[in-house]
């Protein structure tokens, strides 16, 4: 494809060089490149240029209609709110006005009041009361732009006041009662306030009654009368919104025609530039004076000395505020190659076109409306060949790492969106900055090619489309819904600012790839002039739109991709800004002369066909409710409110997951920490009870370290203190054998010590006896004294042990009571059980410690009356030494009386010697005391053997049955040696 094939050189566009512009195409080459044969050239099709002849005879100044006479605004003037700039800087407000600020809306100018226009307008009760004249416009347009003219309209266009062409300045014009209300002129409620706030005249009465409930605006100060109480006073440029009524109830004014003329490179002097021409910017008129020349009137006329911000004011700065209002706007440049099209939408660094001038303005509104919120996105589509093109795609890049083709975009129809281009690439933009440069990006992607008349032509139609999402920031039912803005809380409201920088109609190229492009772009153009020449047509048929059929007439809207997209636009949906441009000098112009005043006269023409015949009723974007229907799911600024909402909620979810999660935690961590006091508690309890059954243990222990000692002291008392006791030592190797279980109570009892009778120690046998023994168990004096006195020393040693024990085990005790308190005091409620048992522990201990005390007594007692015998046994032996009978009866007789009250009668030791039954009485006393400790000894170490098997649980019990078992060969053989 020949599209495929065209380089696509960068164009600076939106910062573009700033050096002086490049030089305009030569005069020479388009002179050889105008044939008398490129007359019927495709661009010959052109509707124009077709009816070129007729339409500039038909178009003459005496067929214009007069301008109104300066009486209508005298009449009028007494209903018009006066203004000075005083009163709108800081003057009072007069009642019912609210005060707003807007931007540059008096810059706008107003249109001029030509008949033709007015009659293309559809028939409204303004213009049908105030048209004065009857004076049908048909007189005035030439044969070839006639068309069939409706009752309606030819009523209208019969009251229409004649406007005297050249007549008036344009402030007067702009005031005139036949000025359109408009969305976009500012007519009517507007009172303009230019050059620092001189007050221009004031709009007559039905201008006003036909505005936008009665707003004045100036380039700064706008006052609105409030006709509704309850609704909120509109501030800034949102109070402009309340014309909506007034275009409600006619349609007109929605449309801005403007012509631009670019100077011509080859005069110096702008004054001479275009001959014949007359351009008047102040009269916004166009007039050849030519053959078949006449007087065009349009809203705005640039002329050569107007920059671009100039053309941007006037043609299209409402026009975006509407937008931004809710609107949907369409600006495009039409014009001959190379007359200014992209000079004028894009411009220079340092004359910024419309787009950058229009997104200025746009974040300025956004940053003006605090009260909504905003989401744009763009898209940059060109429509070259026929075919479209996304500029934003960037270059598409096939499977073999070649540049692919991109996919198909069609044309598709919504109900809601209208016709629009799919799949499209859009970005979202946050910043003026952010989208020139997607804007940037898209220019230099865009088709240019040098052609005979101009260098960088553009070979394509380029659509800058910036959708405007916006909705009240609050929550719902937050605002009043008013008549006056049927704002509906929440909604958001889409509409889309569409800026058309459209390819120059040309002469057949003698290249014939730019002879391809310009067929296309030719076939375009005529077919968009073609539809608005129809929609005229179709007005004034009001009766004959309808074919045969009773089917709407056929608008070739289809026939072109351009008019496909613009049919929203063309057929009123949208506000309409056009800008043509013109090049009056065919000076620089590749056209002969004759050819180049013929296109300019068809483009001017297209401008009249466009002003008369487009008819905008166009509406704000109704907003929409939720995310829901087709123009929800299209707002993105619900689809993402509806994102965040539900992001917010997972996120909401997730936050309460965690507080539950560290709920839980924290009560996990609770019951871990009580847990592990509980652990530790018993832990704790457990290692009191260790302790409290070592204590036990230790105390078992070392009581039966203690008995083992008492026994083996108890042997030992035959082994050791053999010398001093006889008796013990008699039984040598029998000791254990001599053991007899018997209550040293009773044994004490009993006990008759008596001094044992003078000699009979010394006639002790020694049958059996080691001589040492013998010696040592006669005593020291030979007679068994030294044996009390070693029993004495005996039982006082033991005695000693006891007490140590009985201290012992009252330190003991006492650890224990101690632990046991503050087991109880901590276990009080997990029951009894085992407090019963430590309290038999204890009760247990107690009695073994009387028991231990009563012993203790016994002993003592025994220690006293063994003292006392052996006192008396000195006594006797004193006496006995001194030879008297009694002395030794009575210490005889003491000793038989404690013999024989020890001893059977009849027994062997009675008949033996009196020494001998001393021994054997002394003996038979150590058995007793000796049997009276075993039995003690034994009943102890049951005791503790009870104690310990009822405090020790489970393998403690074998251990004290390992423990009883290692005891029970010492005991059981006491207890087996008293049978
Ligand atoms: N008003 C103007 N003032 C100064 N220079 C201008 C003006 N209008 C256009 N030019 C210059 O004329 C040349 C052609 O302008 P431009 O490319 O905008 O024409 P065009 O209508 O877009 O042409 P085409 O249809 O071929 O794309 C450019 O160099 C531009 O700088």
């Amino acid at each position: 494809m020949t599209s495929h094939t065209l380089p696509r050189p960068s164009r600076p566009s939106i910062a573009p060089p700033t050096g002086p512009l490049p030089s305009l195409p030569v005069a020479k080459s388009r002179v050889s490149n105008v044939a008398p044969a490129s007359r019927s050239s495709p661009g010959s099709l052109l509707p124009a240029r077709a009816n070129n002849t007729t339409a500039s005879r038909a178009v003459s100044s005496s067929a214009l209609p007069q301008r109104p006479s300066p009486k209508t605004h005298t009449s009028s003037a007494s209903n018009v709110p006066t203004l000075t700039t005083t009163e709108s800087s800081a003057g009072p407000l007069p009642p019912g006005k609210s005060l707003r600020k807007t931007v540059s809306i008096g810059a706008f100018p107003q249109p001029p009041k030509h008949a033709s226009r007015l009659g293309s307008h559809p028939p409204s009760p303004l213009s049908a009361s105030s048209t004065p004249n009857g004076e049908s416009v048909e007189s005035r347009i030439a044969p070839g732009f006639k068309s069939p003219v409706t009752p309606a309209r030819r009523t209208s266009l019969r009251k229409t006041t004649p406007r005297a062409s050249n007549v008036g300045g344009r402030s007067l014009l702009a005031k005139s009662p036949l000025s359109p209300p408009s969305l976009l002129n500012g007519s009517g409620e507007s009172l303009a306030v230019e050059n620092g706030g001189h007050l221009s005249l004031p709009s007559p009465p039905q201008s006003r009654n036909s505005s936008a409930q009665g707003s004045y605006a100036t380039s700064v100060t706008t006052f609105e009368d409030v006709g509704d109480d309850d609704a909120p006073a509109p501030t800034g440029m949102n109070a402009m919104a309340t014309a909506d009524n007034a275009m409600q109830k006619d349609g007109k004014g929605n449309v801005i025609v403007s012509v631009r003329v670019r100077p011509d490179a080859g005069t110096k002097d702008p004054k001479q530039e275009g001959g014949e021409w007359e351009v008047s910017g102040k009269q916004a008129l166009i007039a050849y004076r030519g053959r078949e020349g006449g007087d065009y009137y349009y809203d705005n006329v640039f002329d050569t000395q107007d920059n671009n911000a100039r053309v941007y004011d006037a043609a299209a700065k409402r026009l975006v505020r509407r937008v931004m209002e809710g609107y949907h706007g369409t600006v495009f440049a039409y014009g001959m190659t190379g007359t200014g099209k992209t000079f004028s939408m894009q411009g220079t660094a340092t004359n910024p076109g419309v787009i950058p001038l229009a997104i200025t303005d746009i974040f300025s509104y956004i940053r003006e409306t605090p009260h909504r919120e905003f989401l744009l996105r763009v898209s940059y589509l060109e429509i070259y060949n026929e075919k479209i093109h996304d500029l934003l795609a960037g270059p598409i890049i096939g499977a073999n790492g070649q540049p692919g083709a991109q996919e198909e975009i069609k044309l598709r129809e919504d109900s809601k969106r209208g016709v629009y281009a799919t799949p499209l690439k859009e970005e979202i933009v946050q910043s003026p900055t952010q989208l020139l440069r997607v804007i940037a990006r898209g220019d230099n992607a865009r088709r240019v090619a040098g052609t005979q008349f101009n260098a960088r032509s553009s070979r394509s139609h380029a659509v800058v489309q910036i959708v405007v999402e916006s909705r009240e920031r609050g929550a719902a039912g937050s605002f009043k819904d008013t008549k006056r803005t049927a704002i509906t809380p929440g909604g958001v409201r889409v509409s889309t600012l569409s800026l058309i920088d459209l390819a120059g109609s040309e002469k057949a190229a003698e290249n014939k790839e730019r002879r391809t492009e310009g067929s296309h772009i030719n076939k375009s153009l005529l077919t968009l002039g073609t539809v608005i020449a129809r929609l005229s047509s179709d007005k004034d048929k009001a009766s004959a739109d309808k074919d045969k059929s009773g089917k709407e007439k056929h608008l070739p809207y289809r026939d072109s991709k351009l008019t496909r997209l613009l049919q929203g636009a063309l057929s009123g949906g949208s506000l309409v800004s056009i800008l043509c441009t013109i090049q009056t000098g065919a000076s620089g112009s590749s056209a002969a002369t004759s050819t180049h005043i013929g296109e300019t006269l068809s483009t001017l023409k297209f401008a009249s066909r466009a002003k008369n015949n487009i008819v905008s009723h166009a509406k704000k974007a109704e907003e929409s409710q939720g995310a829901g229907g087709d123009a929800g799911s299209r707002a993105l600024l619900d689809r993402y409110r509806v994102e965040i909402q539900e992001l917010r909620k997972q996120l909401d979810e997730q936050n309460k997951a965690k507080e539950t999660q560290s709920t839980n935690g924290e009560q996990q961590e609770k019951e871990d920490v009580e847990e592990k006091a509980r652990e530790l508690e018993d832990r704790q309890r457990h290692e009191e009870q260790m302790l409290e059954m070592q204590l036990a243990r230790t105390a078992l222990k070392e009581r039966i370290e203690h008995l083992n000692r008492l026994i083996l002291s108890s042997k030992s008392l035959g082994v050791n203190n053999g010398r001093s006791f006889s008796s013990m030592s008699l039984q040598r190797g029998s000791t254990v054998s001599e053991f007899r279980p018997m209550s040293v109570r009773s044994s004490a009892s009993h006990a008759t010590l008596e001094v044992p009778k003078r000699g009979s120690q010394t006639t002790l046998p020694t049958t059996g006896l080691d001589g040492d023994e013998d010696d040592d168990s006669l005593g020291d004096n030979g007679d068994g004294t030294a044996s009390q006195g070693a029993q004495i020393q005996s039982l006082q040693s033991d005695l000693a042990d006891k007490n140590r024990y009985i201290a012992t085990l009252e330190k003991r005790l006492l650890q224990a009571r101690r632990t046991s308190h503050s087991r109880v005091s901590m276990s009080l409620s997990r029951g009894g059980s085992e407090d019963g048992g430590l309290t038999a522990t204890i009760a247990e201990k107690d009695a073994e410690i009387s028991s231990l005390r009563a012993q203790l007594e016994d002993k003592e007692r025994m220690i006293a009356a063994l003292t006392s015998a052996r006192r008396k046994n000195e006594a006797a032996q004193e006496l006995g030494s001194d030879g008297s009978p009694a002395s030794r009866r009575t210490s005889q007789q003491r000793s038989e009386g404690i013999n024989g009250s020890m001893l059977p009668k009849g027994s062997p030791v009675t008949s033996s010697p009196r020494t001998f039954s001393l021994s054997s009485n002394s003996e038979r006393r150590m058995d007793d005391v000796t049997r009276m400790l075993d039995e003690m000894i034994l009943k102890q170490v049951d005791s503790a053997e009870r104690i310990r098997r009822s405090s020790l649980p489970g393998n403690a019990s074998a251990s004290s049955g390992t423990r009883r078992s290692s005891l029970r060969p010492v005991n059981e053989s006491l207890v087996s040696e008293t049978m």
